[in-house]
């Protein structure tokens, strides 16, 4: 192909933080164009179907704690649907089942989370989420993995096995891979609280799906989005920026924003070359490679949530849609390779590790890590990698700007935090190109 045009700005990826990025320069009046790898916008948030039940592959929950994802589910005008809370839990503990309240598990998360991030007489650990920059030993926080913390935290065998499994679920990884500091800026963020800290996870969600809702700040805008043109190369030469599609179309702008996860950066060539920093955290890579698989069951009595050790293949399920004799479940693991979700027998056989009276009618899920345009789920940083990042990415490189949710102030690794991110580097971006022009 030889399609070639010139525009204001090229913005790399429309997930939420270049959808956010695009419309916001649209809106300054600039010609804008978004070039995205996949067949739909959206990324890693993306609501797909489990037989007649729409289901949501990656990003699901919001929370009006979430300022820029609540605003723009609001102005969109969509529904808001509540998840069950869990039913009976069965929690494993040194190989055997056994049954636990849930008052008694959302007490002993609370205890383990105050422990953990230090409330109390010392205070929160983390005051301001939107702060890093001010946080008294940061560094020394963020080269802590959590599991280094926990080993520090005289606990039970329920409150180990409890704590542990909650909190990789909330990493996608072994606690032993992240970062202290990536879970402190989420307690922080969600006024260390567990019983907020959990609606703020995963309780409210878009009825229509997330998939919706970017659709509908995409179309609002009017915004130029060509998709199936996964980028090979972005060449700064002058005053102008070069960006190469695989296929050979080239589109050439005043700026370029690079809103793609940071894990793909590597994989689009730069010339001249992205800082030594930058390359080395997208091959380092985040550490969240984990499962996520959505089941349903059919003429359960009661349900069951399954609390299991971080290396079950499977270490919390739970129903989030009830109707009538149909469950859909979520489980979250912490290896993507665990087992494929979408092999039916595959699933029942970690479910009838896990209680001997589940059976799912069917299964679905998205390898996200091995998927070349995601190469992870959520952002999650490893120790060390939070300052990394920050210090990494605060300035663009000549022209070519970034965006993305591991580049949020605030809710790093959720939709909320690539709109902040898309944003502010919109801004950035429009100060740039005024600039030029002054
Ligand atoms: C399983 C799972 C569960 C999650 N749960 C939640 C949740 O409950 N709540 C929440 O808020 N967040 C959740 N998240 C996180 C959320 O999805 C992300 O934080 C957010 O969507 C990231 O937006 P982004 O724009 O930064 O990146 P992305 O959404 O990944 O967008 C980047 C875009 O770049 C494209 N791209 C990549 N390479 C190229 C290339 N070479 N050329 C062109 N385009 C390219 C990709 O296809 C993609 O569309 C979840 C994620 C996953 C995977």
């Amino acid at each position: 192909m030889t399609e070639h045009q010139e525009f204001d700005a090229v913005v790399l990826g429309a997930g939420f933080a270049g959808i956010a990025a695009a419309r916001e320069l649209k809106r300054q009046g600039r010609k804008v164009v978004v070039l995205e790898a996949r067949d739909r916008i959206g990324g890693r948030a993306w609501t797909s179907r489990l037989g007649s039940h729409k289901v949501e592959m990656g990003a699901t929950w919001i929370h009006w704690f979430q300022p820029y994802i609540w605003a723009e589910f609001i102005r969109a005008g969509l529904t808001l649907h509540e998840d069950p809370w869990l039913p009976p839990i069965t929690i494993w503990v040194d190989g055997k089942p056994q049954g636990i309240a849930f008052e008694r598990f959302r007490q002993i998360l609370q205890d383990c989370w105050s422990v953990f991030a230090q409330d109390g007489e010392t205070g929160h650990r983390m005051e301001l989420p939107y702060d890093l920059d001010s946080l008294d030993g940061a560094a020394a926080l963020d080269d802590l993995s959590v599991q280094d913390v926990i080993d520090g935290m005289n606990l039970t065998p329920v409150e180990r096995v409890a704590f542990r499994a909650e909190i990789s679920v909330q990493m996608n990884a072994l606690p032993e891979d992240v970062s202290f500091l990536s879970q402190l800026r989420w307690w922080s963020a969600s006024g260390w609280q567990i019983g907020l800290m959990i609606d703020c996870l995963a309780r409210y969600k878009v009825e229509e799906g997330v998939s919706r809702l970017i659709e509908i700040m995409a179309e609002r805008a009017g915004l130029d989005i060509r998709l199936d043109s996964p980028v090979a190369r972005v060449d700064q030469t002058g005053d102008r920026v070069v960006v190469t599609t695989r296929d050979g179309r080239t589109f050439t702008a005043g700026r370029v924003v690079t809103a793609l996860p940071m894990n793909c950066i590597k994989n689009v060539a730069f010339a001249p070359p992205l800082s030594e920093a930058k390359m080395a955290l997208s091959h380092e890579e985040h550490a969240a490679k984990g499962m996520k698989v959505l089941f349903q069951t059919e003429g359960e009595p009661t349900g069951h949530a399954i609390v299991a050790e971080p290396d079950a293949p499977l270490n919390l399920i739970n129903p989030i849609r009830i109707e009538g004799e149909t469950r859909i479940y979520v489980g979250f693991g912490a290896d993507g390779q665990a087992f494929d979700p979408t092999d039916l027998d595959a699933v029942n056989r970690v479910l009838s590790d896990l209680h001997p009276d589940l059976k799912a009618v069917a299964a679905t899920g998205h390898d996200w890590s091995t998927d070349a345009f995601s190469l992870g789920t959520w952002h999650m940083p490893r120790p060390g990698q939070n300052l990394r990042v920050a210090q990494a990415f605060a300035e663009p490189e000549g022209r070519v700007f970034f965006a993305g949710d591991y580049l949020a102030k605030g809710w790093v690794g959720f939709m909320d935090g690539a709109i902040e991110s898309g944003l502010l580097t919109a801004d950035r971006v429009e100060e740039s190109l005024r600039a030029d022009a002054a």
